[in-house]
């Protein structure tokens, strides 16, 4: 799959699936090839846990990589010093509500807040823990510009060109859309991953964007 990509098209993010099949060395053959790699672990644990697995990744010379922000402040602060010291270290961001839950899903977790309101506090709980921003839906984007500026990034799956699957994805945007509200960087999986021409789609989303 990625033999025909180039760095200058894309970014490439390793989810779990994939690195508890590959495995950290594959991680180190992308970064080999010049890609930048979002390493997508999602880490939720003790401060104490968490800091130690993100010091580790950041030893695969990846680009960036990610904690639950419902982990809790100490938490991502734990992850944020451990990164202190390393040379180049990865972006470090934190997932806030996943793009699959919608209001009922929330709720269903004890969360009475509907996904923006939550989405909006977890944000501003990463940015005063220091981090680099935060994985959000698209919906949230211009919301969240306004609120923590610019320099924040806002990472944004739930990414679906129009007419594609939606799956069990539930706030989503187009490329376009998701570009209008002010993302930092789309993540696009299934639409591509899955498609019969995979570069074709990529092209595509690279022009709806510019
Ligand atoms: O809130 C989140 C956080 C992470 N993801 C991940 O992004 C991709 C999306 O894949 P699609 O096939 O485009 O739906 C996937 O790896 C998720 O684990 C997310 O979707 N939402």
């Amino acid at each position: 799959f990625v033999a025909p990509l180039t760095p200058a098209q894309c970014k490439l993010k390793v989810g779990f699936e994939l690195f508890v099949a590959a495995g950290p060395e594959f991680v180190r053959q992308l970064t080999g090839r010049g890609f930048d790699v979002f390493l997508d672990l999602k880490f939720h644990d003790i401060p104490n846990t968490v800091a130690s697995a993100c010091k580790a990744a950041a030893g695969l010379g990846v680009w960036m990589i990610n904690v639950h922000a419902s982990g809790g402040a100490k938490m991502m602060t734990a992850a944020r010093e451990a990164l202190q010291g390393v040379e180049n270290p990865p972006k470090l961001i934190a997932v806030t509500v996943l793009t699959s839950m919608d209001q009922a899903q929330l709720a269903g977790t004890g969360v009475s807040a509907e996904p923006v309101q939550q989405v909006q506090h977890l944000a501003q709980l990463t940015a005063s823990s220091g981090l680099d921003g935060v994985v959000c839906s698209a919906q949230e984007a211009a919301m969240l510009r306004q609120a923590l500026g610019e320099d924040f990034l806002l990472v944004t799956p739930g990414i679906r060109p129009t007419g594609s699957d939606q799956g069990d994805q539930s706030r989503v945007m187009t490329p376009a859309q998701a570009k209008a509200a002010g993302v930092s960087y789309v993540v696009v999986g299934r639409p591509i991953t899955q498609a019969v021409d995979p570069q074709a789609v990529i092209v595509q989303i690279n022009a709806d964007l510019a």
